[in-house]
Protein backbone atom coordinates (compact mmCIF):
# COMPACT_ATOMS: atom_id res chain seq x y z
CA UNK A 1 0.00 0.00 0.00
CA UNK A 2 1.25 3.52 -1.10
CA UNK A 3 1.58 6.29 2.22
CA UNK A 4 1.42 9.21 1.60
CA UNK A 5 1.88 12.95 2.83
CA UNK A 6 -1.79 15.03 4.22
CA UNK A 7 -1.03 17.47 1.44
CA UNK A 8 -1.14 14.71 -1.18
CA UNK A 9 -4.06 13.16 0.19
CA UNK A 10 -6.11 16.36 -0.04
CA UNK A 11 -5.05 16.05 -3.60
CA UNK A 12 -6.86 12.42 -4.20
CA UNK A 13 -9.55 13.55 -2.26
CA UNK A 14 -10.18 16.21 -4.68
CA UNK A 15 -9.54 13.77 -7.69
CA UNK A 16 -12.25 11.36 -6.27
CA UNK A 17 -14.44 13.97 -5.78
CA UNK A 18 -14.30 15.42 -10.08
CA UNK A 19 -13.70 12.26 -11.32
CA UNK A 20 -15.77 9.58 -9.81
CA UNK A 21 -17.86 11.59 -9.55
CA UNK A 22 -19.36 12.13 -6.03
CA UNK A 23 -20.11 15.66 -4.47
CA UNK A 24 -17.66 17.13 -1.50
CA UNK A 25 -20.83 16.36 0.92
CA UNK A 26 -21.12 12.93 0.12
CA UNK A 27 -17.75 11.77 0.40
CA UNK A 28 -18.11 13.17 3.80
CA UNK A 29 -21.19 11.13 4.30
CA UNK A 30 -19.34 7.91 2.88
CA UNK A 31 -16.44 8.73 5.35
CA UNK A 32 -18.65 9.36 8.69
CA UNK A 33 -20.36 6.35 7.99
CA UNK A 34 -17.58 4.05 8.34
CA UNK A 35 -17.02 6.36 11.82
CA UNK A 36 -20.51 5.21 12.76
CA UNK A 37 -19.93 1.82 11.81
CA UNK A 38 -16.94 1.14 14.52
CA UNK A 39 -18.48 3.19 16.73
CA UNK A 40 -21.38 1.27 16.78
CA UNK A 41 -19.87 -1.75 16.77
CA UNK A 42 -17.86 -0.89 19.72
CA UNK A 43 -19.57 1.07 22.37
CA UNK A 44 -22.48 0.27 24.33
CA UNK A 45 -26.38 1.26 23.23
CA UNK A 46 -26.23 3.81 26.49
CA UNK A 47 -22.66 5.42 26.08
CA UNK A 48 -22.59 9.47 26.41
CA UNK A 49 -20.31 10.31 23.29
CA UNK A 50 -19.37 14.28 23.59
CA UNK A 51 -17.84 15.93 20.05
CA UNK A 52 -15.83 18.22 19.70
CA UNK A 53 -15.69 20.20 16.03
CA UNK A 54 -13.50 22.04 14.54
CA UNK A 55 -13.68 24.61 11.65
CA UNK A 56 -12.82 22.09 8.57
CA UNK A 57 -13.98 19.03 6.97
CA UNK A 58 -12.54 17.07 10.05
CA UNK A 59 -15.58 18.75 11.79
CA UNK A 60 -17.65 18.28 9.27
CA UNK A 61 -17.22 14.52 9.56
CA UNK A 62 -17.95 14.61 13.25
CA UNK A 63 -20.93 16.78 12.70
CA UNK A 64 -22.34 13.99 10.00
CA UNK A 65 -21.14 11.24 12.67
CA UNK A 66 -23.07 12.88 15.22
CA UNK A 67 -26.04 12.98 13.14
CA UNK A 68 -26.22 9.44 12.00
CA UNK A 69 -25.53 8.33 15.51
CA UNK A 70 -28.61 10.32 17.05
CA UNK A 71 -30.18 8.16 15.37
CA UNK A 72 -29.24 5.33 17.95
CA UNK A 73 -28.36 6.48 20.64
CA UNK A 74 -29.67 9.36 22.90
CA UNK A 75 -26.11 10.45 24.87
CA UNK A 76 -24.70 13.31 22.39
CA UNK A 77 -23.36 16.56 22.91
CA UNK A 78 -21.58 18.46 20.20
CA UNK A 79 -19.49 21.07 20.99
CA UNK A 80 -17.95 23.33 18.18
CA UNK A 81 -14.92 25.21 18.28
CA UNK A 82 -15.43 28.81 17.85
CA UNK A 83 -12.28 31.03 16.16
CA UNK A 84 -14.37 33.62 14.68
CA UNK A 85 -14.38 32.24 11.25
CA UNK A 86 -16.75 30.52 8.42
CA UNK A 87 -16.81 26.43 8.61
CA UNK A 88 -15.62 24.88 5.64
CA UNK A 89 -18.90 24.43 3.66
CA UNK A 90 -19.17 20.91 3.46
CA UNK A 91 -18.74 21.27 7.43
CA UNK A 92 -21.79 24.26 7.50
CA UNK A 93 -24.59 21.87 5.16
CA UNK A 94 -23.68 19.10 8.07
CA UNK A 95 -24.33 21.61 11.19
CA UNK A 96 -27.60 22.53 9.17
CA UNK A 97 -28.36 18.90 8.75
CA UNK A 98 -27.62 18.35 12.23
CA UNK A 99 -30.15 21.38 13.46
CA UNK A 100 -32.75 20.24 10.95
CA UNK A 101 -33.01 16.46 13.19
CA UNK A 102 -33.16 18.45 16.31
CA UNK A 103 -32.37 15.53 18.44
CA UNK A 104 -28.98 16.93 19.72
CA UNK A 105 -27.68 19.69 22.11
CA UNK A 106 -25.11 21.78 20.20
CA UNK A 107 -23.07 24.17 22.12
CA UNK A 108 -19.82 26.63 20.92
CA UNK A 109 -16.71 26.96 22.43
CA UNK A 110 -15.06 30.69 21.92
CA UNK A 111 -12.56 32.06 24.35
CA UNK A 112 -14.71 33.13 27.14
CA UNK A 113 -16.93 29.98 27.55
CA UNK A 114 -15.74 27.91 30.29
CA UNK A 115 -14.70 24.52 29.06
CA UNK A 116 -17.26 21.53 28.93
CA UNK A 117 -17.86 19.05 31.37
CA UNK A 118 -16.39 15.77 30.40
CA UNK A 119 -17.05 12.78 32.46
CA UNK A 120 -14.18 10.05 32.12
CA UNK A 121 -16.68 7.51 31.58
CA UNK A 122 -17.66 9.23 28.18
CA UNK A 123 -16.38 8.89 25.17
CA UNK A 124 -14.86 11.89 23.31
CA UNK A 125 -14.92 11.87 19.26
CA UNK A 126 -12.17 14.22 18.11
CA UNK A 127 -12.76 16.21 15.15
CA UNK A 128 -11.27 19.31 15.77
CA UNK A 129 -8.49 19.05 12.77
CA UNK A 130 -7.57 16.96 10.88
CA UNK A 131 -5.03 16.85 7.71
CA UNK A 132 -5.81 20.05 7.07
CA UNK A 133 -3.70 21.16 10.39
CA UNK A 134 -1.05 23.64 8.74
CA UNK A 135 0.80 24.74 12.34
CA UNK A 136 1.14 23.67 15.67
CA UNK A 137 -2.52 24.78 18.19
CA UNK A 138 -1.68 27.31 20.26
CA UNK A 139 -4.55 29.37 22.15
CA UNK A 140 -8.04 28.30 22.37
CA UNK A 141 -7.61 25.01 20.16
CA UNK A 142 -4.43 23.99 22.45
CA UNK A 143 -6.67 24.93 25.26
CA UNK A 144 -9.28 22.54 24.26
CA UNK A 145 -6.78 19.74 23.35
CA UNK A 146 -5.25 19.68 26.89
CA UNK A 147 -8.92 20.03 28.75
CA UNK A 148 -9.82 16.60 27.16
CA UNK A 149 -6.48 15.35 27.57
CA UNK A 150 -6.82 15.80 31.54
CA UNK A 151 -10.39 14.25 31.65
CA UNK A 152 -9.69 10.58 31.52
CA UNK A 153 -12.53 9.88 28.87
CA UNK A 154 -12.07 7.68 25.89
CA UNK A 155 -10.79 9.57 23.15
CA UNK A 156 -11.70 8.37 19.27
CA UNK A 157 -9.74 10.77 17.02
CA UNK A 158 -11.21 10.80 13.34
CA UNK A 159 -8.62 10.56 10.74
CA UNK A 160 -5.66 12.21 12.77
CA UNK A 161 -5.20 12.86 16.23
CA UNK A 162 -6.14 16.67 16.56
CA UNK A 163 -2.61 18.61 16.70
CA UNK A 164 -0.52 16.16 15.35
CA UNK A 165 1.13 16.20 11.94
CA UNK A 166 0.76 13.84 9.22
CA UNK A 167 4.55 13.68 8.65
CA UNK A 168 7.11 16.23 10.77
CA UNK A 169 6.53 16.83 14.18
CA UNK A 170 9.95 18.25 15.33
CA UNK A 171 8.24 21.46 15.74
CA UNK A 172 5.19 20.57 17.45
CA UNK A 173 4.16 21.19 20.87
CA UNK A 174 3.19 17.89 22.48
CA UNK A 175 0.89 19.17 25.36
CA UNK A 176 -1.17 20.35 22.44
CA UNK A 177 -1.97 16.91 20.77
CA UNK A 178 -4.88 14.95 21.44
CA UNK A 179 -4.02 11.54 23.30
CA UNK A 180 -6.86 9.26 21.52
CA UNK A 181 -7.25 5.44 22.44
CA UNK A 182 -8.41 4.82 19.03
CA UNK A 183 -7.69 6.89 15.67
CA UNK A 184 -10.24 6.07 12.87
CA UNK A 185 -7.68 7.23 10.25
CA UNK A 186 -9.09 7.46 6.30
CA UNK A 187 -8.00 5.34 3.55
CA UNK A 188 -4.24 5.19 4.30
CA UNK A 189 -1.84 5.32 7.77
CA UNK A 190 -0.39 8.91 7.94
CA UNK A 191 3.60 8.65 8.21
CA UNK A 192 3.41 9.58 11.67
CA UNK A 193 1.27 7.16 12.96
CA UNK A 194 4.25 5.10 12.30
CA UNK A 195 7.16 6.31 14.30
CA UNK A 196 7.57 5.83 18.16
CA UNK A 197 7.45 9.28 19.37
CA UNK A 198 3.56 9.61 17.83
CA UNK A 199 2.35 6.15 19.53
CA UNK A 200 0.92 7.98 22.76
CA UNK A 201 -1.44 10.71 20.42
CA UNK A 202 -2.93 7.97 18.27
CA UNK A 203 -3.56 5.21 20.02
CA UNK A 204 -4.24 2.10 18.18
CA UNK A 205 -5.43 3.14 14.85
CA UNK A 206 -7.59 1.63 12.76
CA UNK A 207 -7.55 2.38 8.50
CA UNK A 208 -11.32 2.78 7.04
CA UNK A 209 -11.61 2.40 3.78
CA UNK A 210 -13.83 5.30 2.20
CA UNK A 211 -13.15 4.59 -1.26
CA UNK A 212 -10.96 7.13 -2.87
CA UNK A 213 -10.16 6.74 -6.39
CA UNK A 214 -7.94 4.24 -7.51
CA UNK A 215 -6.51 5.90 -10.77
CA UNK A 216 -5.55 8.82 -8.14
CA UNK A 217 -3.91 6.60 -5.93
CA UNK A 218 -1.96 4.75 -8.78
CA UNK A 219 -0.48 8.13 -9.82
CA UNK A 220 0.45 10.00 -6.97
CA UNK A 221 3.81 9.31 -6.73
CA UNK A 222 5.33 8.56 -3.22
CA UNK A 223 8.78 7.40 -1.57
CA UNK A 224 6.70 5.72 1.24
CA UNK A 225 4.75 1.86 1.54
CA UNK A 226 3.27 0.36 4.11
CA UNK A 227 4.08 -3.83 3.48
CA UNK A 228 0.52 -5.57 3.64
CA UNK A 229 0.09 -9.45 2.59
CA UNK A 230 -0.64 -8.19 -1.14
CA UNK A 231 2.94 -6.23 -1.38
CA UNK A 232 4.12 -9.48 0.98
CA UNK A 233 2.52 -12.29 -0.99
CA UNK A 234 3.51 -10.94 -5.05
CA UNK A 235 7.25 -10.97 -3.65
CA UNK A 236 6.80 -14.53 -2.57
CA UNK A 237 8.41 -16.76 -5.11
CA UNK A 238 6.83 -20.07 -6.02
CA UNK A 239 9.59 -23.35 -5.21
CA UNK A 240 9.96 -25.19 -8.75
CA UNK A 241 8.56 -28.50 -9.46
CA UNK A 242 12.01 -29.91 -10.35
CA UNK A 243 13.79 -28.04 -7.19
CA UNK A 244 16.66 -29.58 -5.56
CA UNK A 245 18.84 -28.03 -3.00
CA UNK A 246 21.51 -27.35 -4.88
CA UNK A 247 19.62 -24.47 -6.90
CA UNK A 248 18.12 -23.30 -3.68
CA UNK A 249 20.86 -21.64 -2.56
CA UNK A 250 23.87 -22.49 -0.71
CA UNK A 251 24.30 -19.84 2.44
CA UNK A 252 26.67 -19.02 4.73
CA UNK A 253 26.82 -17.52 8.23
CA UNK A 254 29.17 -15.74 10.07
CA UNK A 255 28.01 -15.58 13.68
CA UNK A 256 28.58 -17.06 17.34
CA UNK A 257 31.08 -16.40 19.92
CA UNK A 258 32.46 -17.65 23.58
CA UNK A 259 29.39 -17.10 25.73
CA UNK A 260 27.28 -16.07 22.44
CA UNK A 261 26.79 -19.53 20.26
CA UNK A 262 23.22 -18.95 20.68
CA UNK A 263 22.78 -16.67 18.57
CA UNK A 264 24.66 -18.58 15.86
CA UNK A 265 22.34 -21.13 16.28
CA UNK A 266 18.88 -19.04 16.23
CA UNK A 267 20.53 -17.68 12.49
CA UNK A 268 20.66 -20.80 11.60
CA UNK A 269 17.51 -21.91 12.22
CA UNK A 270 15.70 -19.18 10.82
CA UNK A 271 18.05 -19.35 7.80
CA UNK A 272 16.65 -22.71 7.45
CA UNK A 273 13.38 -22.34 7.45
CA UNK A 274 13.20 -19.84 5.03
CA UNK A 275 13.65 -22.39 2.14
CA UNK A 276 17.42 -22.36 1.41
CA UNK A 277 18.78 -25.12 -0.02
CA UNK A 278 21.75 -25.28 1.87
CA UNK A 279 23.83 -23.56 4.66
CA UNK A 280 27.32 -24.05 6.18
CA UNK A 281 27.44 -21.81 9.53
CA UNK A 282 31.38 -20.53 10.49
CA UNK A 283 31.56 -20.50 13.88
CA UNK A 284 34.88 -20.89 16.80
CA UNK A 285 36.08 -24.05 18.08
CA UNK A 286 34.12 -23.99 20.80
CA UNK A 287 30.72 -23.99 18.80
CA UNK A 288 31.22 -27.14 16.70
CA UNK A 289 29.32 -29.57 18.89
CA UNK A 290 26.52 -27.05 20.24
CA UNK A 291 25.88 -26.33 16.32
CA UNK A 292 25.88 -29.70 15.45
CA UNK A 293 23.24 -31.18 18.14
CA UNK A 294 21.06 -27.99 18.06
CA UNK A 295 20.81 -27.78 14.23
CA UNK A 296 22.13 -31.00 12.08
CA UNK A 297 20.44 -29.35 9.14
CA UNK A 298 23.31 -26.75 9.33
CA UNK A 299 27.42 -27.86 7.82
CA UNK A 300 29.81 -26.25 10.04
CA UNK A 301 32.69 -24.48 9.09
CA UNK A 302 35.26 -24.26 12.01
CA UNK A 303 37.28 -21.27 12.86
CA UNK A 304 40.72 -21.68 13.68
CA UNK A 305 40.44 -19.85 16.98
CA UNK A 306 38.31 -21.31 19.57
CA UNK A 307 36.71 -18.19 20.63
CA UNK A 308 35.77 -16.23 18.17
CA UNK A 309 35.63 -15.50 14.27
CA UNK A 310 39.18 -14.68 13.36
CA UNK A 311 39.15 -15.79 9.09
CA UNK A 312 36.54 -16.46 6.77
CA UNK A 313 36.36 -19.97 4.67
CA UNK A 314 36.36 -19.84 0.69
CA UNK A 315 33.54 -17.57 0.18
CA UNK A 316 33.19 -19.14 -3.72
CA UNK A 317 30.32 -21.95 -3.07
CA UNK A 318 28.32 -19.59 -1.26
CA UNK A 319 25.37 -17.44 -3.16
CA UNK A 320 25.26 -15.13 0.27
CA UNK A 321 26.87 -14.20 3.34
CA UNK A 322 25.52 -13.09 6.44
CA UNK A 323 27.73 -12.44 9.34
CA UNK A 324 27.09 -10.67 13.11
CA UNK A 325 25.22 -12.42 15.40
CA UNK A 326 26.86 -12.87 18.48
CA UNK A 327 30.43 -12.43 17.00
CA UNK A 328 31.63 -9.98 19.42
CA UNK A 329 33.58 -7.24 18.12
CA UNK A 330 37.29 -7.88 19.44
CA UNK A 331 40.24 -6.53 16.98
CA UNK A 332 41.00 -10.30 15.85
CA UNK A 333 37.50 -10.61 14.85
CA UNK A 334 37.15 -6.69 13.19
CA UNK A 335 40.55 -7.88 11.51
CA UNK A 336 38.67 -11.13 10.00
CA UNK A 337 35.77 -8.32 8.85
CA UNK A 338 37.95 -6.25 7.03
CA UNK A 339 40.46 -9.31 5.41
CA UNK A 340 36.62 -10.56 4.00
CA UNK A 341 35.33 -7.31 2.58
CA UNK A 342 38.88 -6.50 1.34
CA UNK A 343 38.79 -9.57 -0.74
CA UNK A 344 35.69 -7.62 -2.99
CA UNK A 345 33.11 -10.08 -2.82
CA UNK A 346 30.14 -9.67 -5.19
CA UNK A 347 28.16 -11.57 -2.80
CA UNK A 348 25.00 -10.18 -1.55
CA UNK A 349 25.37 -9.54 2.46
CA UNK A 350 23.39 -9.34 5.38
CA UNK A 351 25.32 -7.49 8.55
CA UNK A 352 23.79 -7.56 11.91
CA UNK A 353 24.60 -6.94 15.20
CA UNK A 354 28.18 -6.87 16.28
CA UNK A 355 28.61 -6.99 12.26
CA UNK A 356 27.04 -3.86 12.65
CA UNK A 357 29.30 -2.38 15.93
CA UNK A 358 31.83 -3.17 13.73
CA UNK A 359 31.29 -1.27 10.82
CA UNK A 360 30.39 2.01 13.20
CA UNK A 361 33.90 1.43 14.26
CA UNK A 362 35.88 1.70 10.96
CA UNK A 363 33.11 3.10 8.60
CA UNK A 364 35.90 3.34 5.82
CA UNK A 365 34.34 0.03 5.36
CA UNK A 366 30.79 1.04 4.13
CA UNK A 367 32.73 1.80 0.47
CA UNK A 368 33.81 -1.95 0.66
CA UNK A 369 30.23 -3.63 0.95
CA UNK A 370 29.56 -5.43 -1.97
CA UNK A 371 26.04 -4.69 -3.67
CA UNK A 372 23.28 -6.09 -2.73
CA UNK A 373 23.74 -5.70 0.83
CA UNK A 374 21.19 -5.58 3.93
CA UNK A 375 22.49 -3.72 7.38
CA UNK A 376 19.75 -4.25 10.45
CA UNK A 377 20.52 -2.18 13.02
CA UNK A 378 18.42 -0.87 15.81
CA UNK A 379 18.15 2.31 16.64
CA UNK A 380 21.04 1.73 19.12
CA UNK A 381 23.12 0.40 16.59
CA UNK A 382 21.81 2.87 13.95
CA UNK A 383 22.63 6.04 16.24
CA UNK A 384 26.38 3.96 16.59
CA UNK A 385 26.57 3.98 12.42
CA UNK A 386 25.51 7.66 12.11
CA UNK A 387 24.61 9.83 14.84
CA UNK A 388 22.17 9.94 17.33
CA UNK A 389 19.23 11.71 16.54
CA UNK A 390 16.16 13.37 18.57
CA UNK A 391 13.02 11.78 17.12
CA UNK A 392 12.04 8.46 14.54
CA UNK A 393 11.05 11.22 12.19
CA UNK A 394 14.79 12.70 11.77
CA UNK A 395 15.90 9.15 12.27
CA UNK A 396 13.87 8.15 9.36
CA UNK A 397 15.07 10.49 7.32
CA UNK A 398 18.92 9.83 8.28
CA UNK A 399 17.88 6.52 7.19
CA UNK A 400 16.69 7.09 3.91
CA UNK A 401 19.71 9.75 3.08
CA UNK A 402 22.10 6.80 4.63
CA UNK A 403 20.67 4.03 2.13
CA UNK A 404 20.84 6.17 -0.94
CA UNK A 405 24.36 7.60 0.37
CA UNK A 406 26.00 3.80 0.51
CA UNK A 407 23.88 2.32 -1.85
CA UNK A 408 22.52 -0.85 0.87
CA UNK A 409 19.15 -1.41 2.18
CA UNK A 410 18.69 -0.20 5.68
CA UNK A 411 16.36 -2.11 7.97
CA UNK A 412 15.69 0.40 10.55
CA UNK A 413 14.36 -2.44 13.08
CA UNK A 414 11.25 -1.61 15.80
CA UNK A 415 7.48 -1.28 15.70
CA UNK A 416 6.68 -1.00 11.82
CA UNK A 417 10.18 -1.41 10.82
CA UNK A 418 11.04 0.92 8.40
CA UNK A 419 13.38 -0.54 5.46
CA UNK A 420 15.18 2.46 3.66
CA UNK A 421 16.22 1.40 0.07
CA UNK A 422 18.80 2.94 -2.55
CA UNK A 423 16.26 4.00 -5.02
CA UNK A 424 14.96 5.98 -1.85
CA UNK A 425 11.60 4.12 -1.15
CA UNK A 426 11.00 3.27 2.13
CA UNK A 427 8.86 0.65 3.36
CA UNK A 428 6.56 0.46 6.70
CA UNK A 429 6.54 -3.04 7.99
CA UNK A 430 2.78 -3.92 8.94
CA UNK A 431 3.50 -7.24 11.33
CA UNK A 432 4.81 -7.78 14.45
CA UNK A 433 3.79 -7.48 17.81
CA UNK A 434 6.01 -6.18 21.54
CA UNK A 435 6.83 -9.80 22.09
CA UNK A 436 9.61 -9.33 19.51
CA UNK A 437 11.53 -6.97 21.51
CA UNK A 438 13.24 -10.30 23.50
CA UNK A 439 16.50 -11.65 23.20
CA UNK A 440 17.04 -13.53 19.53
CA UNK A 441 14.46 -12.25 17.36
CA UNK A 442 16.90 -9.80 15.44
CA UNK A 443 19.29 -13.04 15.30
CA UNK A 444 16.51 -15.11 13.51
CA UNK A 445 15.84 -11.95 11.22
CA UNK A 446 19.31 -12.22 9.62
CA UNK A 447 19.15 -16.05 9.38
CA UNK A 448 16.05 -15.63 7.26
CA UNK A 449 17.06 -12.61 5.19
CA UNK A 450 20.32 -14.50 4.52
CA UNK A 451 18.45 -17.40 3.29
CA UNK A 452 16.53 -15.01 1.31
CA UNK A 453 19.77 -14.09 -0.42
CA UNK A 454 20.83 -17.09 -0.95
CA UNK A 455 17.69 -18.10 -2.65
CA UNK A 456 18.27 -14.86 -5.27
CA UNK A 457 15.84 -12.60 -3.34
CA UNK A 458 16.73 -9.12 -4.82
CA UNK A 459 18.48 -7.44 -1.28
CA UNK A 460 15.55 -4.96 -1.35
CA UNK A 461 12.83 -7.73 -1.86
CA UNK A 462 14.47 -10.21 0.80
CA UNK A 463 14.05 -6.79 3.26
CA UNK A 464 10.92 -6.48 2.53
CA UNK A 465 9.48 -9.93 2.31
CA UNK A 466 11.57 -11.67 5.28
CA UNK A 467 11.32 -9.01 7.71
CA UNK A 468 7.23 -9.45 6.80
CA UNK A 469 7.19 -12.81 7.31
CA UNK A 470 9.38 -12.97 10.52
CA UNK A 471 6.58 -10.28 11.98
CA UNK A 472 3.63 -12.45 10.70
CA UNK A 473 5.54 -15.60 12.40
CA UNK A 474 5.74 -14.16 15.53
CA UNK A 475 1.61 -12.74 15.33
CA UNK A 476 0.46 -16.58 14.55
CA UNK A 477 3.12 -17.64 17.70
CA UNK A 478 1.66 -15.18 20.47
CA UNK A 479 -1.93 -16.03 19.25
CA UNK A 480 -0.85 -19.26 20.65
CA UNK A 481 0.70 -18.18 23.78
CA UNK A 482 1.43 -14.22 24.80
CA UNK A 483 3.31 -11.59 23.84
CA UNK A 484 5.30 -11.42 27.15
CA UNK A 485 6.55 -15.55 27.30
CA UNK A 486 7.33 -14.79 23.25
CA UNK A 487 10.81 -16.53 22.92
CA UNK A 488 12.82 -16.05 19.38
CA UNK A 489 12.76 -19.99 18.81
CA UNK A 490 9.18 -19.12 18.97
CA UNK A 491 9.18 -17.05 15.96
CA UNK A 492 11.49 -19.76 14.26
CA UNK A 493 8.90 -22.62 15.10
CA UNK A 494 5.94 -20.71 13.25
CA UNK A 495 7.79 -19.26 9.29
CA UNK A 496 5.85 -22.23 8.03
CA UNK A 497 2.80 -21.11 9.07
CA UNK A 498 3.84 -17.84 7.58
CA UNK A 499 4.90 -18.71 4.99
CA UNK A 500 1.45 -21.28 4.61
CA UNK A 501 -0.46 -17.97 5.70
CA UNK A 502 0.93 -15.82 3.21
CA UNK A 503 0.35 -18.30 0.30
CA UNK A 504 -2.83 -18.77 0.88
CA UNK A 505 -4.17 -15.03 1.21
N1 LIG B 1 -13.51 15.81 0.77
C1 LIG B 1 -12.48 15.72 1.52
O1 LIG B 1 -11.50 16.42 1.31
C2 LIG B 1 -12.55 14.80 2.66
C3 LIG B 1 -11.99 15.18 3.86
N2 LIG B 1 -12.18 14.47 4.96
C4 LIG B 1 -11.88 15.05 6.26
O2 LIG B 1 -11.40 16.34 6.12
C5 LIG B 1 -10.21 16.52 6.84
C6 LIG B 1 -9.39 17.55 6.18
O3 LIG B 1 -10.21 18.67 6.10
P1 LIG B 1 -9.65 20.15 6.00
O4 LIG B 1 -8.70 20.23 4.90
O5 LIG B 1 -10.83 21.06 6.00
O6 LIG B 1 -8.79 20.32 7.30
P2 LIG B 1 -9.11 20.30 8.85
O7 LIG B 1 -10.44 19.78 9.15
O8 LIG B 1 -7.94 19.68 9.48
O9 LIG B 1 -9.14 21.84 9.25
C7 LIG B 1 -8.58 22.84 8.50
C8 LIG B 1 -9.03 24.17 9.09
O10 LIG B 1 -8.34 24.41 10.29
C9 LIG B 1 -7.58 25.61 10.18
N3 LIG B 1 -6.32 25.37 10.87
C10 LIG B 1 -5.29 24.60 10.44
N4 LIG B 1 -4.33 24.57 11.39
C11 LIG B 1 -4.78 25.32 12.43
C12 LIG B 1 -4.23 25.67 13.70
N5 LIG B 1 -3.04 25.24 14.09
N6 LIG B 1 -4.95 26.45 14.52
C13 LIG B 1 -6.18 26.90 14.13
N7 LIG B 1 -6.73 26.60 12.95
C14 LIG B 1 -6.04 25.83 12.11
C15 LIG B 1 -7.44 25.87 8.73
O11 LIG B 1 -7.28 27.24 8.48
C16 LIG B 1 -8.76 25.34 8.20
O12 LIG B 1 -9.78 26.28 8.40
C17 LIG B 1 -9.60 15.15 6.91
O13 LIG B 1 -8.72 15.00 8.01
C18 LIG B 1 -10.82 14.29 7.03
O14 LIG B 1 -11.24 14.23 8.38
C19 LIG B 1 -13.12 13.38 4.93
O15 LIG B 1 -14.40 13.93 5.09
C20 LIG B 1 -13.07 12.64 3.63
C21 LIG B 1 -13.28 13.53 2.49
K1 LIG C 1 -9.14 14.80 14.56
Amino acid sequence: MKLFATSQIAGIDKYTIEHEPISDIDLMERAASTLVDWILHHAEPDQHMVFFVGPGNNGGDALAAARMLAWALSGIEVYILDLGKEMSDSANSNLERLQQQNRTRISYIDADSPMPEIKSTDWVIDGLFGSGLSRPLKGLPAKVVKHINASGATVVAIDIPSGLMGEDNRENDRDAIIRADVTLTFQFPKISFLLPENDPFTGSWVVQDIGLHPDAIEKTETPFFYTDHQVARKLLKDRRTFAHKGNLGHALLIAGSYGKMGAAVLASRGCLRSGVGLLTTHVPRLGYSILQNSIPEAMASIDQSDLMFTQNPDLAPFNAIGIGPGLDTKCNTGRGVQRMLEEELKKPMVIDADGLNLLARNPEWLKLLPPETILTPHPGEFARLTHPVECGYERLQLAIDFAKDNGVVLVLKGAYTAIACPDGTCWFNSTGNPGMATAGSGDVLTGILLGLLAQGYAAKDAAILGVFLHGMAADLAVEESSQEALLAGDITQHLGLAFATLKDS
